[in-house]
């Protein structure tokens, strides 16, 4: 076993289960709150998660980071997107850009600004020198993954490289406070390995699980479809290893997003997913470690073909559907303002008792 292969085995091991007991107060609290149970819904539930993940029936879930994983894929070379890889550099540089409004000109930046929300953008496999920032985390593993209709997108140490990497970048936004972790990427081509993936782990037919990305028409759709059947069919990982299916199918920035997700729940932080890319992570993650499954948390419903099957799968009921379909961790970010507002029902409402208004 390599030194990387044992440090992620320990780092599987180091993850411990939710706190259960702050989830039974924080469910028998939210019952004694002023207004009829259950009437605040899925903020009930989600308030609940929250206490278990902080060990607290009062949690203070306040400061958000979003961590934007960027790579490139060599499967872009099938014409599996609707846009050019370039546009993945070109994207990264705006993340990072200066504008008259704040650091970034990107959706990511704009919808984290309006919620205070701070920005990483950690490179581990951008095809392109990028801008020097000090809002980059330089990380890159190689220029790209290699073309995954053909041969393994990544070795394990590839991998576990850039798994290691989104530890990295999320140790850095816990130091610097955070207490939700938002996993976000920007890859052209990354929906063709995220639907490869999901198919191979939830064991479902590619066609039921491929979307149109950044917007494909019916034909390319189709090519997309049998581009990701001749990945599956060169046989080369088994679903009983998630870790192998990820490199054989996966990308740089699926493996980054799944050290945010790994490395924020050892740290007992809570993880907000945003659409199929973080989803096709998140069923790495469960498989390789059941407990993250209570660290992660969905954000809304997007509109890629195969994002219900992975929540269905995760257990997950979305909390709102927009419709998104952009990636960067855009939906992840508008989350945030429910689960602050899902802690601070627990935190500063009255129960009936505290406000007196129970009956004799
Ligand atoms: O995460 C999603 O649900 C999602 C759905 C559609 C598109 N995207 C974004 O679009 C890019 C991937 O789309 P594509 O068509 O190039 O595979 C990548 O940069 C993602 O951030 C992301
Ligand atoms: C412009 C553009 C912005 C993106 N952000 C995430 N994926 C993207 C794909 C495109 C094409």
């Amino acid at each position: 076993m390599s030194d990387l292969e044992a440090r992620f085995h320990d780092l599987l091991s180091q993850i411990v289960p939710v706190d259960s007991a702050a989830a039974e107060r924080a469910r028998a609290r939210q019952d004694q709150l002023t207004k009829p149970p259950g009437a605040l819904g899925a903020l009930e539930d989600l308030s609940v998660r929250l206490a278990a993940v902080f060990g607290s029936e009062r949690p203070t879930p306040e400061r958000a980071a979003v961590i934007v994983c960027a790579g490139d894929h060599g499967v872009t070379d099938e014409g599996v997107s609707a846009f050019p890889a370039s546009v993945t550099p070109a994207m990264v540089a705006n993340f990072l850009m200066d504008t008259p409004s704040g650091p970034g000109g990107a959706a990511v930046n704009a919808l984290s600004r309006s919620i205070g929300a701070r920005v990483y953008v950690l490179d581990v496999g951008v095809n392109a020198a990028l801008p020097e920032s000090p809002r980059l985390i330089a990380a890159k593993v190689r220029s790209g993954t290699r073309n995954l209709r053909r041969e393994a997108a990544m070795t394990r140490e590839e991998t576990l490289q850039a798994v290691f990497a989104g530890v990295r970048a999320a140790e850095q936004a816990i130091a610097d406070g955070a207490d939700l972790l938002v996993a976000g990427e920007m890859g052209i081509g990354n929906t063709t390995p995220a639907a490869a993936v999901t198919a191979r782990l939830l064991a479902l037919d590619p066609a039921d699980v491929t979307g149109r990305g950044t917007g494909v028409d019916n034909a390319q759709l189709d090519h997309k479809i049998t581009v990701i059947r001749d990945a599956l069919a060169r046989q080369a990982s088994a679903p009983t290893d998630p870790l192998g299916v990820l490199a054989d199918l996966g990308g740089l920035e699926l493996a980054a997003m799944l050290g945010v997700m790994l490395a924020g729940a050892r740290a007992r932080r809570a993880v907000i997913l945003d659409g199929f890319v973080e989803g096709a992570a998140a069923l790495i993650a469960v498989q390789l470690q059941a407990r993250v499954r209570d660290y992660l948390f969905p954000a809304g419903l997007c509109a890629e073909r195969g994002h219900g099957a992975q929540l269905a799968y995760l257990g997950f009921s979305p909390l709102f559907d927009l419709s998104l379909r952009l990636g960067e961790g855009t939906g992840g970010v508008l989350a945030v303002p429910l689960f602050r507002a899902a802690a601070a029902s627990l935190r500063e409402m009255l129960t009936f008792q505290e406000a007196g208004l129970l009956g004799d």
